[in-house]
C-alpha cells in the first residue's frame, strides 16, 4: 500500500516495452517518490516486469489485471484501488497497425480505435472525476509522433492517435479550472515488441484485395524504409521512461512531449508550411526516391538535429 507522501502512480500495458519501462523506472526512484500499480490485461505475463523490478515489487510495485478495452476490467481495477485514489494516470497500452488501408479488415482497423483511442477514453472516464474532485491529478498519454504527422501506409494507427491527441488537447483546457494536469509523451520509433509484433504481422497477411502496384509500393519501399528508420532513429523504451519521468517531476509539466530529437525535424515541416504541401511532398520524395539511400536521409536529419550542419554551413573552414 502506498505510504504517507508517495504518489500513487496507475499505468496500463505493463507487461511489456515502454509501460514496463515507466513502471519499473518509478517504482525503483531512489526516494520512494512513487507506488505504482502496473496494470496488463494477463497476469500469466507478468514475469518480465517482476523481474525487471527486482526487490521494488511487493514493496513500490503491486500489479493488477486491467483490460483498457472493457468497462467491467477498468471499473473493477480502479475500484480495488484504495478509496480510488490515483494521482497519475499513465494511459500506455497500445496497439499498432500497418499495410495499405483496402488490404486491413474493418475489424483490425476498430481494435486499433478501441484500443488506442477509446481505451484511453475510457481510462480517462473513470478516473479523472475523482481527480477534478480532489482539484489534483497529472493524467499522461503515451502518444506518438504519429499524432501529429501522419506516415504513410500508417494511416489508421496515426488516425488513432490524432484522436486521441485532439480528444486531450480539448479536455486539457477544462481540466486546468480543476487543477489536474495532461500530458501527451509522443515518441518515435521505439525498439519494443511493436517493432516485432508489426513486422510479424506484415510477413503473415496477405493484404488481400490490394492492387499489385500498391503492394509493390509497400513492400519495396516503405517496409525497408521503415526497417531503416527504426535502426537509425530507434529510442529505448527507457530513453521513453526517463523522459516521462522528466514530465511528471516537471513543476509545469508541457503538454506535449516529443521524446526524440532526431525525429523531430519530421514533425517540424508540418509547422514550416500551414498548407501541409511541405510535408507531403517532403515524405513523397523520401520515400520513393530516397528510399534506397534511406541512410544518407537519416544521416542529414541527425546532422540537422545536432546543429553540426549549420556549424559547417557558418564556418566552412
Ligand atoms: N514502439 C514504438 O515504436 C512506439 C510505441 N508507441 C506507443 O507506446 C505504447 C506502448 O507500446 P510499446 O511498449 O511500444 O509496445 P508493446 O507491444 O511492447 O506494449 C504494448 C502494451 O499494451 C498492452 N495492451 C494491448 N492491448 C491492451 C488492452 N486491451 N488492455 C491492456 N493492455 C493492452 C500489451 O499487452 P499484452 O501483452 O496483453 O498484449 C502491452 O503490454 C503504445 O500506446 C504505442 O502506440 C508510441 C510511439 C512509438
Ligand atoms: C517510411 C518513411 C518514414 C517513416 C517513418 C516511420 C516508420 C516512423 C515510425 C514511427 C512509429 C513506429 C511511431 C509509433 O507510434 C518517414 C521518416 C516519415 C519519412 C518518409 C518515409
Amino acid at each position: 500500500m502506498a505510504t504517507e507522501g508517495q504518489r500513487v502512480v496507475l499505468i496500463t500495458g505493463c507487461s511489456s516495452g515502454i509501460g514496463l519501462a515507466i513502471a519499473v523506472m518509478l517504482a525503483r526512484d531512489k526516494m520512494k517518490r512513487y507506488y505504482v500499480i502496473g496494470t496488463m490485461r494477463d497476469l500469466k505475463r507478468k514475469d518480465k516486469l517482476v523481474e525487471a523490478a527486482g526487490d521494488a515489487y511487493g514493496k513500490t510495485l503491486s500489479l493488477l489485471t486491467l483490460d483498457v478495452c472493457s468497462d467491467e476490467s477498468v471499473k473493477q481495477c480502479v475500484d480495488s484501488v484504495k478509496d480510488r485514489h490515483i494521482d497519475i494516470l499513465i494511459n500506455n497500452a497500445g496497439v499498432g497497425l500497418v499495410g495499405p488501408v483496402e488490404g486491413l479488415s474493418m475489424d483490425d482497423m476498430m481494435k486499433v480505435f478501441q484500443t488506442n483511442f477509446f481505451g484511453a477514453v475510457r481510462m480517462i472516464k473513470e478516473v479523472m472525476p475523482d481527480m477534478k474532485r480532489r482539484r489534483s491529478g497529472h493524467i499522461i498519454v503515451i502518444s506518438s509522433a504519429m499524432g501529429l504527422q501522419g506516415v504513410v501506409f500508417n494511416d489508421v494507427y496515426a488516425a488513432s492517435k490524432f484522436a486521441i491527441e485532439g480528444f486531450c488537447e480539448s479536455l486539457a483546457i477544462q481540466l486546468l479550472k480543476f487543477n489536474v494536469t495532461m500530458s501527451m509523451i509522443e515518441p518515435g520509433p521505439v525498439h519494443t515488441e511493436f517493432e516485432m509484433k508489426m513486422f510479424a504481422d506484415v510477413s503473415k497477411k496477405e493484404y488481400v484485395g490490394t492492387d499489385p502496384e500498391t503492394l509493390h509500393h509497400f513492400r519495396t519501399c516503405y517496409l525497408p524504409s521503415a526497417a531503416n528508420i527504426f535502426q537509425g532513429l530507434g529510442q529505448t523504451p527507457e530513453d521513453i521512461a526517463k523522459c516521462t519521468k522528466k514530465v511528471i517531476e516537471s513543476p509545469q509539466p508541457p503538454f506535449r512531449n516529443l521524446t526524440n530529437p532526431l525525429y523531430t525535424p519530421i514533425v517540424a515541416l508540418k509547422y514550416a508550411d500551414e498548407t501541409g504541401s511541405l510535408s507531403v511532398h517532403t515524405f513523397y520524395y523520401m520515400l520513393y526516391n530516397l528510399g534506397g539511400v534511406m541512410h544518407v536521409s537519416l544521416s542529414i536529419l541527425k546532422c540537422l538535429s545536432c546543429g553540426c550542419l549549420r556549424r559547417r554551413a557558418i564556418s566552412p573552414t
